[in-house]
């Protein structure tokens, strides 16, 4: 067993490192995000614009952020205040999990973790609909899979850190 204020230091470090970290993570999300919504509305503009994502007829970024499941989750009604692109929930959240790594409080922590979880659970759906009801790749789209998943991982660790510092 070591020194507890050695332990307590070595904690201190690598809290610090996942901070980094989960700062890190999300920035990319953003960065994604409104690359996404950049492509989303050039699209709108002009039909014939040409995205980098869009590699062939099955590896397409703007035919999925064209689609109906592009704004509002393709859940909320057409229409409606909510009825935005997914790209700006994205942002949002993104920048929210910015915002959350700078503090080290549990219960923030675990509000953090809540909320990443809700960005998985519809990660999953959107992948769903990705794969098995759009029949597209879309590179942009995977990416913030991935983000998401680093995410989590690294709330989840910072989360049991912090609950480890308290007892
Ligand atoms: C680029 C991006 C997601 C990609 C995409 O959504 C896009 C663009 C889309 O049009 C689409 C169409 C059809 C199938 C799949 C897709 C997608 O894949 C960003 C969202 C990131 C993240 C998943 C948002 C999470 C928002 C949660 C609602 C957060 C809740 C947190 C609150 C409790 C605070």
């Amino acid at each position: 067993m070591r020194a507890p204020a050695l332990k307590n230091f070595s904690i201190a470090m690598k809290m610090k490192d996942l901070d980094r970290a989960i700062i890190a993570t999300s920035i990319l999300g953003v960065v994604v995000s409104t690359y996404s919504l950049h492509v989303e509305m050039s699209v709108a503009a002009e039909p014939e614009y040409k995205a980098y994502c869009d590699l062939g007829e099955k590896v397409s970024c703007s035919k999925v952020l064209t689609s109906e499941y592009a704004t509002g989750f393709g859940l909320v009604a057409k229409g409606s205040l909510w009825d935005i692109p997914n790209c700006i929930y994205g942002i949002f959240f993104y920048c929210l999990m910015v915002l959350l790594a700078t503090y080290d409080d549990l219960r923030l922590v675990r509000v953090q973790f809540a909320a990443a979880l809700t960005a998985v659970l519809s990660c999953v759906y959107l992948a769903y609909l990705l794969l098995f009801v759009l029949h597209d790749l879309c590179i942009v789209c995977l990416t913030t899979y991935i983000v998401n998943a680093v995410l989590i991982t690294l709330i989840y660790k910072k989360m049991n850190y912090l609950a480890k510092k308290q007892c």
